[in-house]
């Protein structure tokens, strides 16, 4: 069995920054995104993009019903992101007893849209 590490204090959400809040029945994440982060082209690498999105819906779901894994994601990338601060949120599209409906939207420095990703995830453990 892999070793289980704390929400929110995971190495990768540490390796790319990721700091964490919520809201009412959201779950937001801050960064900055860096060259290190980058695709050859110089912007945001799409897997990274994705990641982030992921690990919002997946706090989301931790913080307002329990442990639960992606089953499938969508991701549209709208515009392309450079080295700027960004905003990540997750909500609720419908919480079953079992399989979470979830999307999440990436906001670039600006205001605008870079990205939104939408996802199935099947609950694994209700919080106490
Ligand atoms: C370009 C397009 C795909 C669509 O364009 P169109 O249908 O023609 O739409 P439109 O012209 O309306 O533009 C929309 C907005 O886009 C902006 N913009 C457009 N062209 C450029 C430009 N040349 N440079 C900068 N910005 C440009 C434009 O200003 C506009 O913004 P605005 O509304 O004015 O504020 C756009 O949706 C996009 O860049 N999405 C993000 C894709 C993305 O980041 N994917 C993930 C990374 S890929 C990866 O990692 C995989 C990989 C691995 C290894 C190696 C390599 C790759």
């Amino acid at each position: 069995m892999l070793e289980r590490m704390d929400f929110e204090e995971f190495f990768l959400v540490k390796f790319f920054g990721l700091t964490f809040s919520y809201g009412e029945e959201t779950c937001i994440i801050n960064l900055e995104s860096d060259e290190y982060m980058f695709n050859p082209q110089g912007s945001l690498h799409g897997g990274v993009i994705s990641f982030i999105m992921d690990v919002s819906m997946g706090h989301l779901c931790k913080k307002f019903i329990g442990t639960a894994v992606t089953l499938e994601m969508k991701t549209q990338f709208v515009r392309p992101v450079s080295k700027e601060k960004l905003r990540c949120e997750a909500s609720f599209i419908k919480k079953g007893k079992e399989i979470i409906m979830v999307e999440s939207r990436l906001i670039k420095e600006n205001g605008k849209l870079a990205a939104i990703g939408t996802a199935t995830w099947k609950l694994l453990n209700k919080n106490d």
